[in-house]
């Protein structure tokens, strides 16, 4: 029998994670942690600061103060409101776990859909062209778009656009892939195409995936685990059946009563 992934050690733990934005704290004494190969969806309101925790992790916002550990190696932050005070090295070792996959795609506009992919495999991690162009043709393959790889991303469609920036994430061979909101600014009828990308992707057992969704069908579906954030806190988690069938706390039956 295959052990559930809680049961592993975790791979990503937050502990006492402050993070103000000026005088605002998004997150206070925020503690957290993802098994590896976990699934882990993140709901709440707006504002309760889902994408920081995301944000955070792929190292593009500091925080003020507590301790990170990611695949073994811990970033400390011991107050004041200066940036991240881990080394570049630190931050590149840790930026090497993460893949994001943005809203708004954040494609390249001037390079080929294959230009996109490959480039940081072989700017950052040193691959052979010919061995990146493989691996990035393998992977457009499996989000269904081989044929568009000479195309730009003004010649696709947005559901087609955030398949690439999937595959783009992947290609770094990230530990942990980021979701943030990656059907939101997409037309409804190009929803399911994602969905359905990331739904395949739900299967990877290697993968540790955290996503931060409005689509609670899908939430419920994909994940392991329901976090539900209220004002930087984690308010309430559980499996997705018993968070979406039989939420204890009022703040959760609250926002889930409101989104359902
Ligand atoms: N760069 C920033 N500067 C100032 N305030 C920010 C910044 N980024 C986020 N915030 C504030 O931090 C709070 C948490 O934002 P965050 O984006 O993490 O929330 P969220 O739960 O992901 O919301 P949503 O579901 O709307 O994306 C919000 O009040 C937001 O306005």
């Amino acid at each position: 029998m295959t052990e559930p992934p809680c049961a592993r050690a975790p791979l990503i733990e937050f502990q006492g994670v402050t993070k103000r934005f000026g005088t605002l704290t998004v997150l206070d004494d925020f503690n957290f942690s993802v098994a590896a190969g976990e699934k882990v969806a993140l709901i709440g309101p707006s504002g309760s600061g889902k994408s920081t925790v995301l944000r955070i992790l792929m190292t593009l916002e500091p925080f003020q103060q507590g301790t990170l550990t990611l695949a073994g190696t811990s970033y400390h932050q011991t107050g004041g409101a200066g940036p991240f005070k881990a080394s570049q090295r630190h931050l590149r070792e840790l930026r090497s776990h993460v893949g994001m996959v943005f809203q708004s795609f954040n494609l390249f506009p001037h390079m080929s859909v294959l230009r996109n992919v490959l480039e940081a495999p072989v700017k950052v991690l040193g691959l052979p062209r010919a061995e990146a162009e493989c691996r990035a043709v393998e992977l457009l393959t499996m989000v269904g778009l081989a044929n568009k790889k000479d195309h730009y991303p003004a010649q696709l469609s947005g559901g087609q656009q955030q398949r690439v920036a999937i595959a783009r994430a992947l290609a770094m061979r990230p530990r942990v892939l980021l979701f943030d909101e990656p059907t939101s600014a997409l037309d409804p009828q190009l929803v399911g195409e994602v969905l359905g990308v990331i739904r395949g992707l739900a299967h990877a057992h290697e993968l540790t995936m955290l996503l931060v969704t409005h689509e609670m069908r899908f939430a419920r579906e994909v994940s392991d685990r329901v976090c539900f954030f209220d004002q930087g806190r984690i308010r309430e988690q559980g499996d997705p059946e018993r968070m979406f069938s039989a939420p204890q706390e009022p703040r959760t039956r609250e926002f889930l009563a409101s989104v359902l």
